[in-house]
């Protein structure tokens, strides 16, 4: 008998009450108990997970004008990203960009989207303004409620606030279980506000422009079911890094009822972007950590499950299919799983260390009879009637997953339920699970599951990011398209050859009319040569005369035409409208125009032509068979080309390191792979780091960055928007600047690239011309060394070049210091290279391994340091 407590004390008359210690006689009842509060069973609705790219909190506005009617504010498209990271920037002081801004106004912006696109339709610039964002933050703080003008009904009341206030109140997503105590609150999604808003927005209409009918077909949003039709869909979803999300629920867990959809491709995704788009968008989707059920969302007997408890849930034989947030009970003995308070639903691979203790009342059961501990329901009572299992005295019994059964206490095996044929036709007629395959695996079997498990889940987490970066001109595309060719088995499929096709037959029309640019002016030169008088050039007798006198440079009518038309063109900037379309129009000309002698001619002087690019050479020799349609880019064409294809401005390739394919061995080899490290270069061009670079946040995962400089760019000069001339040196740094100032923690490896063409021109173009490196003062070298480039780390006899990239590496390396106070990694590079390429990626993975083990020796170190107590013991 337990301790009573009495409280009818002396203590009690003076005001106060304390109880003291019962010692009368022993009481014939029971005493009622008052059973403690266990704070960890009060339902909580689940914290909204970390993301760094959800707003501040939304602010209440004090007092929201009534009847104010809805609009859609608007705001540049090309800022879906930017607004949503500086709401504050794109919002007036209200909160709201001014109404009287016009949509022409705005959406006319300079910076760039990802993805290329019709983007006519209005668009909204956060969270704040998107009329159907479902506030994630005001559905779990009550009282907190995120106001946006199409959030008033009205009624002048704000919608949206009411919802919060509704699903704060916390929900089960499992049917039933609400009112069942046993289990702590599982972190649910949260909820669809669409029916909600669709009595606001026209039935079927898009969610951003408010406009189209439900026939339309839109695009919706995995976390919140906002629809969006393809005029929206990509200012409302941006970049898409987790998939088809609204900007403004990026970051937040997906609807469970729209799992299936994940990873699946539509329509409309197909219509707007590249194949290489969707795919990234696809894998984006079923990757990303936000996207995957999480394993506090899943509670076995009564205990959130931690992450390896669930990877080996998912990954066991036979498991749960389908899982989805919610209660479960699982009796690891029999392997029978099911829904708390329900009959068991599956039985599963037995023996998995999952959950907490199975409890007598987990399925609900009120027979008396116990299976493993479980009080079964009547149906289960019933199923063991039919098949003769004698139940007289509410046995209690032990079910093994062999289907062996025995009573409590008791040695003898009864008999095997399983074994017998009739359980086969009885158990779907009662709605009970079957085994599908009697297994037991061992203690030992199991240990290796969880083993097996966590490593590969372990490894597809370790996935290490490097990005890859530079100016335009920097050569990262060709060290991205080298990697493809060095670590991929087939490193262009077939849609990314005809889309690099493409793009070279336009850079192909931009070469020729950089040679008749040419020719015109050689044309102009030698005519004035010709009449002896310089002032000749620009007048109108000139003009005139040009007609009449024939230079080495003068070309026939038919071409004259073809050539204005195109000059026109590209100073119209329209280049890439007419090409590479009317390719097959144009061919014969093409093929007319270089067999010309005057083009041949300006040809020969195309090093006077400054901006035609070094490479151009390669394909304008060619150019004849380029410009025909039936031109296939071979693997070298590809790597040539200037830039690579992708509308959006970003590319990633996944690959493993460090091994290259050597003979006889794929490197796509599954077994192969499964002990090699997993990296994926990805690479972004300045349009896609957007203006000041302000989208980077969404590489902050990343392990490396690999920023690149052509070593050419000290002598080079280009014209900003506003006509001023830059040094590309200049402009590298101030990048370089911005960037490392972004990603402060994380490891840099600068690549030099174009080594080999700094060795070509360092001794007509001394490295001084740029100002950042007017102290450069080489030492004369009397031994040249031919194989300087494997020598490159050493000083004493190194080349003019050499010494140029070991001066300009330590400025970069001062710099970086002065920003980030850290060591930056130098490395240099030729990209048409493919070793040197290789080297400089393998580089970069060393980095980022040292880098592992150092925090490893960090946290062993600090383990020690903080607790003294324990080793002074
Ligand atoms: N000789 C030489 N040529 C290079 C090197 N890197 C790139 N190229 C070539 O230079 C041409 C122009 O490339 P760039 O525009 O400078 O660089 P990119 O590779 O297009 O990279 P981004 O412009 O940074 O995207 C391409 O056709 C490349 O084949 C290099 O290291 N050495
Ligand atoms: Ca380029």
């Amino acid at each position: 008998m337990g301790r009573l407590l009495e409280a009818d004390t002396p203590a009690e008359a003076d005001g106060y009450s304390f109880a003291t210690e019962y010692d009368g006689p022993p009481l014939a009842y029971d005493i009622p108990r008052a059973c403690p509060i266990d704070v960890d069973r009060i339902p909580l609705a689940a914290l909204a997970p970390p993301s760094a790219s959800r707003p501040d909190p939304p602010l209440v506005l004090p007092f929201p004008s009534p009847k104010r009617p809805p609009q859609v504010p608007v705001a540049s498209p090309t800022s879906v990203i930017g607004n949503h990271v500086d709401v504050s920037g794109a919002l007036g002081s209200s909160g709201f960009l001014d109404p009287s801004t016009e949509a022409s106004e705005v959406a006319d912006g300079s910076g760039a989207l990802w993805f290329s696109g019709d983007l006519k339709g209005v668009a909204a610039s956060s969270s704040e303004i998107i009329p159907n964002r479902p506030s994630l933050e005001s559905a779990l703080s009550s009282g907190f409620s995120c106001r946006s003008p199409a959030s008033w009904n009205e009624d002048g009341e704000d919608a949206i606030a009411m919802q919060a206030e509704e699903e704060s109140l916390g929900t089960f997503q499992e049917s039933g279980l609400s009112s069942y105590s046993m289990s702590p609150a599982i972190g649910v999604t949260p909820r669809t506000r669409s029916e909600e808003l669709e009595t606001k927005i026209k039935k079927g209409a898009c969610y951003m422009c408010l406009k189209g009918s439900r026939f339309a077909v839109k695009e919706t949003c995995l976390v919140c079911d906002a629809r969006y039709c393809s005029s929206c869909v990509l200012t409302a979803m941006g970049s898409m890094p987790e998939g088809r999300k609204c900007v403004s629920c990026i970051g937040s867990p997906i609807l469970e009822s729209n799992r299936k959809r994940l990873g699946k491709s539509s329509w409309m995704l197909k219509r707007l972007l590249s194949s290489l788009e969707v795919e990234q968008v696809v894998k984006a989707e079923k990757n990303s950590e936000a996207n995957q059920l999480r394993p506090e969302h899943i509670c076995v007997n009564g205990k959130k499950l931690s992450l390896e408890e669930m990877v080996l849930l998912q990954s066991c034989p036979c498991p749960p299919p389908a899982l989805k947030p919610g209660l479960y009970w699982y009796d690891k003995v029999s392997g029978y799983w099911g829904k708390e308070g329900h009959r068991p639903d599956r039985i599963i691979t037995p023996n998995l260390n999952i959950g907490g203790t199975l409890m007598q009342n987990a399925s609900n059961g009120n027979t008396g009879i116990l299976i493993n501990g479980r009080e079964i329901t009547k149906v289960e009572l019933q199923m063991l009637k039919w098949v003769g299992v004698n139940c007289a005295g509410n046995p209690h019994f032990w079910l093994n997953a062999d289907g062996t059964y025995l009573e409590e206490g008791q040695k003898n095996i009864k008999g095997k339920i399983w074994g017998k044929p009739i359980m086969k036709l009885l158990c779907p007629v009662l709605s009970l699970p079957f085994p599908d395959k009697v297994a037991n695996p061992s203690g030992e079997e199991v240990n290796d599951l969880v083993r097996r498990a966590v490593s590969e889940y372990l490894d597809k987490k370790t996935l290490r990011k490097l990005l890859l970066v530079g100016n335009h001109g920097s050569g990262t595309s060709t060290i991205f398209k080298q990697a493809k060719f060095l670590y991929r088995s087939v490193p262009f499929p077939e849609d990314e050859r005809q889309d690099t096709k493409l793009m070279i037959q336009t850079s192909i029309y931009n070469y020729i009319g950089i040679l008749l640019e040419g020719r015109e002016l050689f044309e102009e030169e030698s005519l004035a040569e010709r009449k002896g008088n310089q002032q000749l050039r620009f007048s109108g007798d000139a003009e005139l005369d040009k007609g009449k006198i024939v230079t080495e440079y003068s070309i026939g009518p038919r071409l004259k035409a073809f050539s204005d038309w195109l000059l026109k063109l590209m100073a119209s900037g329209k280049l890439e409208d007419i090409f590479p379309a009317a390719t097959r129009e144009y061919a014969p000309l093409v093929e007319e125009l270089w067999n010309d002698s005057a083009i041949q001619a300006t040809y020969k002087r195309r090093s006077e032509l400054q901006p035609i690019p070094s490479i151009a050479s390669y394909f304008l020799e060619r150019v004849v068979d380029i410009s025909r349609v039936e031109y296939e880019p071979s693997d070298m064409d590809i790597l040539y080309a200037d830039g690579i294809t992708s509308s959006n401005g970003l590319a990633c390739v996944d690959f493993h390191f460090p091994e290259l394919p050597c003979a006889g061995m794929s490197i796509n080899d599954h077994d192969h792979q499964e002990t090699l490290s997993r990296y994926q270069l990805i690479r972004v061009d300045n349009k896609g780091l957007g203006e000041n670079c302000k989208w980077l946040h969404l590489f902050e995962d990343v392990r490396i960055v690999i920023f690149c400089v052509s070593l050419t760019d000290y002598d080079e000069c280009y014209e900003d928007l506003n006509g001023v001339v830059m040094n590309k040196m200049m402009e590298n740094k101030r990048l370089f600047e911005i960037i490392a100032r972004a990603f402060e923690q994380i490891n840099f490896l600068l690549i030099l690239s174009k080594f080999d063409l700094l060795e070509q021109k360092i001794d007509t173009a001394p490295l001084t011309l740029c100002k950042w490196f007017d102290d450069f003062d080489p030492v004369a070298s009397h031994h040249p060394r031919n194989n300087s480039r494997n020598n490159r780390g050493t000083n004493i006899e190194s080349t003019k070049a050499e010494q140029a990239f070991q001066y300009v590496a330590v400025k970069f390396k001062r710099l970086f210091l002065s920003i980030t106070g850290r060591k930056l990694f130098v490395t240099w590079a030729n990209g048409l290279d493919s070793d040197s390429v290789h080297t400089a990626i393998l580089y970069a993975s060393e980095i980022i391994k040292w880098d592992e083990e150092w925090s490893m020796c960090d946290s062993i170190e600090s383990m020690y340091n903080t607790e003294p107590s324990f080793f002074s013991h």
